[in-house]
């Protein structure tokens, strides 16, 4: 669950955000919409634990987040892509998300590979046992060993994609995640959508995937709510009209 309350964030005289209040339900698809500039990437900060609000707060499950730092709240469970996608351009596809893994119960030096290795050897096992499963989920398998950089657009955003899935994450920020797919990526990536048991907050231009998509939709304009309710009822809501139409 995501709770933001009376969230605010300025830079200098600009209100990015004024004083935002929302929650997503555990393993709702939640799409936030709105105009250019209306707040959506510096919310999607906020939630990720990259931008502190001025005010306000973050609630993941029943744990504030708001002074917890971007990094920490990845381990908690909350993983996001990007606008532009980041992937490591010199890892193969596979070598990518297995770095993208959080790895439990190392540490300890030689003394504890030597005594735990049997343990250690099992886990790295399922790791690459889990990679190999999120690569056949987002259509990569034949891809595994291809250095990313050589990829195109649209493979690049699904090895992001494979790369927030592969640790089964509680929570997935999604920030336009059609742009660069073809017809047939952007119809796999509805069906991955909802297939998850995870909690999803996605900011997406693509109005046809987002209706289709989400279960709920926030609409966001000069940095406020301006409506809140299901694809339909947005469709219909005339204050969105307003905000779209100008
Ligand atoms: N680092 C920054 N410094 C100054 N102003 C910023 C900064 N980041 C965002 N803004 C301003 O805050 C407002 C909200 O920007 P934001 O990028 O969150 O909107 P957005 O809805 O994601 O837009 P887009 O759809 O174009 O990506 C805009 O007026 C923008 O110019």
């Amino acid at each position: 669950m995501i709770a933001v309350e009376n969230v605010s964030v300025s830079f200098g005289g600009v209100k990015a955000l004024g004083e935002v209040s929302f929650e997503v339900p555990a393993g709702q698809i939640c799409g936030v919409i709105g105009p250019n500039g209306a707040g959506k990437t510096t919310l999607f900060d906020v939630v990720s634990g990259l931008r502190r609000p001025s005010s306000g707060s973050v609630r993941l499950g029943d744990r504030d987040v708001t002074d917890v730092p971007a990094v920490r709240r990845a381990r908690a469970g909350v993983r996001r892509t990007f606008q532009r996608t980041q992937v490591f351009g010199r890892l193969t596809v596979a070598d990518n998300v297995l770095a993208a893994m959080e790895w439990r119960g190392g540490g300890g030096g030689l003394p504890a590979d030597l005594v735990a290795w049997p343990a250690r050897r099992a886990r790295e096992g399922e790791r690459r046992r889990r990679v190999d499963e999120v690569l056949d989920l987002c259509g990569l398998a034949d891809l595994r060993d291809a250095y990313a950089a050589t990829l195109p657009i649209g493979r690049r955003r699904l090895v992001e994609l494979a790369r927030a899935l592969a640790d089964r994450p509680e929570v997935l920020l999604l920030d336009e995640p059609t742009s660069g797919l073809d017809g047939d990526q952007t119809a796999r990536l509805k069906e991955i959508i909802a297939a998850l048991d995870t909690t999803v907050l996605l900011v997406e231009h693509d109005m046809g995937f987002v209706m289709d998509t989400c279960d709920r939709l926030i609409v966001l304009d000069l940095g406020k709510v301006i409506a809140t309710g299901t694809p339909a009822e947005i469709r219909d809501d005339p204050s969105v009209r307003a905000a779209y139409l100008g």
